[in-house]
């Protein structure tokens, strides 16, 4: 017989709604949610729930794994295992390896590895280049995540910025475009004006002045414009600003929005004030940006002018970050940490739970078009976590499962914590423990 496992008298958090009542998992789907399910036959593993909150498993659109060729920083299969026990249960990885993922089969040789290794379910965006329109274009949408594209230059040297290419790209493909949106020569300008002043160590909270609102503005306008004329399907990465926001219509329904839009937990966690703390440690591009722009962001999400919350996990090593500034690379690891700061947040009264799986699950998979994942529904894979919302816990370095070793949160103290997260049915993580070694699955789409 199939192996069940029965999840008793949980919160379940799904579709805009909590309710209490039980959810029979058997293989690795969903057969049935109820009030009251009793046990079908004595091999049934039940958690007793109670007090507990299931949500679907969180599915993570833009994060960077490091492999092949940056496996010092991280692996495919460390920093699932981390999202495992952050309640991440799919996650779509970025081209910016080594090498890139220019080529499909560059791209293939990535999909067979975190097939290997992966404990999450997956799949990867493509990376379009200067160079690279003709492999494009024979990218089928119905196999990748979508096509990620650099309009400002970071990590791994990516920038797409000649125009003619872009628009070419933009009117002949079909994939989703993820752009990450940041005028290069304004940041360029900044940057020689600060060197000139400080040398290599300028101070980090000059971060968001360097890469600055404006420097965000000028590259999303312009992907948005470019979107509009060609008909692409564009979503713009991280916005970090508020006048960003104000670029995306709240009023249509996701599913026929042709131009959306994602927020990171970093923009939506830090300020400016905290690079006096922090330092190169919340040195991201875009950078952390002021107060009001983080006010916005939280505004322009809670209005669904944002539709989806990601991480942009990009770990690198301490001695890498510890650098002056203009040698620090930008990034920092937060798939393990995520689900519980929008959980904190929720503690604070700033988003419900019902926004928080809406964000960071159903909203991912209807963007992505995601086959039978990112809801609790009968006949959908059973991706789950359950979530203790009263278990308080301090980040620190013996509980971080990062290969980098190190966390932004690091001192933070979180008041929930995940208790379990099922992966395709199978228990991967269990009060700190991981009872199953699972393999994720390749993504399907409902696309073509
Ligand atoms: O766009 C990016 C890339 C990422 C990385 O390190 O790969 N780090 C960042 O801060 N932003």
């Amino acid at each position: 017989m199939t192996k069940q496992v029965l999840i008793k008298n949980a919160n379940i958090v799904n579709e805009g709604k909590i309710f209490n009542g039980d959810v029979l998992i058997e293989g690795d789907r969903i057969v049935e949610i109820a009030e009251s399910i009793s046990s079908k036959s004595s091999d049934t593993k039940v958690i007793e729930a109670d007090g507990l909150y299931l949500l679907p498993g969180m599915i993570d659109d833009q994060v960077h794994f490091r492999e092949p060729g940056l496996t010092h920083k991280a692996t495919i299969e460390t920093e699932s295992k981390a999202a495992v026990a952050g309640g991440i249960t799919t996650f779509i990885e970025m081209p910016n390896t080594v090498p890139q993922a220019t080529t499909i089969e560059l791209l293939e040789e990535k999909f067979a590895r975190a097939a290997e290794t992966s404990w999450a379910n997956y799949s990867f965006m493509f990376g379009g280049t200067n160079h690279n329109l003709d492999e494009i274009l024979k990218v089928d949408e119905t196999k990748v995540a979508g096509l990620k594209l650099f309009l400002g230059s970071s990590t791994g040297d990516m920038l797409v910025d000649d125009l003619q290419v872009l628009e070419k790209i933009f009117s002949n493909t079909k994939l989703l475009i993820s752009a990450h949106c940041e005028d290069e020569t304004t940041i360029k300008n900044n940057l020689a004006k600060y060197k000139a002043q400080y040398g290599d160590d300028i101070p980090v909270a000059l971060h968001p002045i360097i890469r600055s609102e404006e420097a965000c503005y000028i590259s999303s306008s312009r992907a948005i414009e470019l979107a509009k004329k060609t008909g692409a399907r564009l979503h713009v990465f991280h916005l970090s600003t508020e006048k960003e926001t104000h670029l995306f219509d709240k009023k249509k329904k996701l599913a026929d929005k042709k131009i959306t839009a994602e927020v990171c937990i970093h923009h939506l966690w830090f300020t400016d004030e905290d690079y006096t703390s922090k330092g190169t440690k919340i040195k991201w591009n875009p950078a952390v940006k002021t107060q009001k722009d983080k006010d916005g962001l939280w505004k322009a999400l809670l209005e669904d002018r944002i539709d989806v919350i990601a991480t942009d996990h990009a770990p690198h090593t301490l001695e890498e970050k510890n650098q002056v500034y203009t040698k620090a690379p930008s990034g920092g690891p937060l798939v393990q940490h995520a689900l519980v700061a929008l959980l904190e947040m929720y503690h604070r009264e700033v988003i419900s739970l019902e926004k928080i799986v809406e964000k960071f699950a159903h909203n991912p998979a209807i963007l992505f078009d995601i086959k039978d994942r990112g809801y609790i529904r009968e006949g959908y894979k059973a991706d789950l976590v359950l979530v203790d919302l009263n278990a308080p816990w301090a980040v620190n370095k013996e509980n971080i499962l990062y290969h980098c070793g190190w966390s932004p949160f690091e001192g933070t103290t979180f008041k929930s914590r995940v208790r379990y997260t099922f992966i395709n049915g199978v228990l991967a993580f269990e009060n700190g423990k991981f009872p199953n070694r699972t393999h994720g699955e390749r993504l399907t789409f409902n696309r073509g």
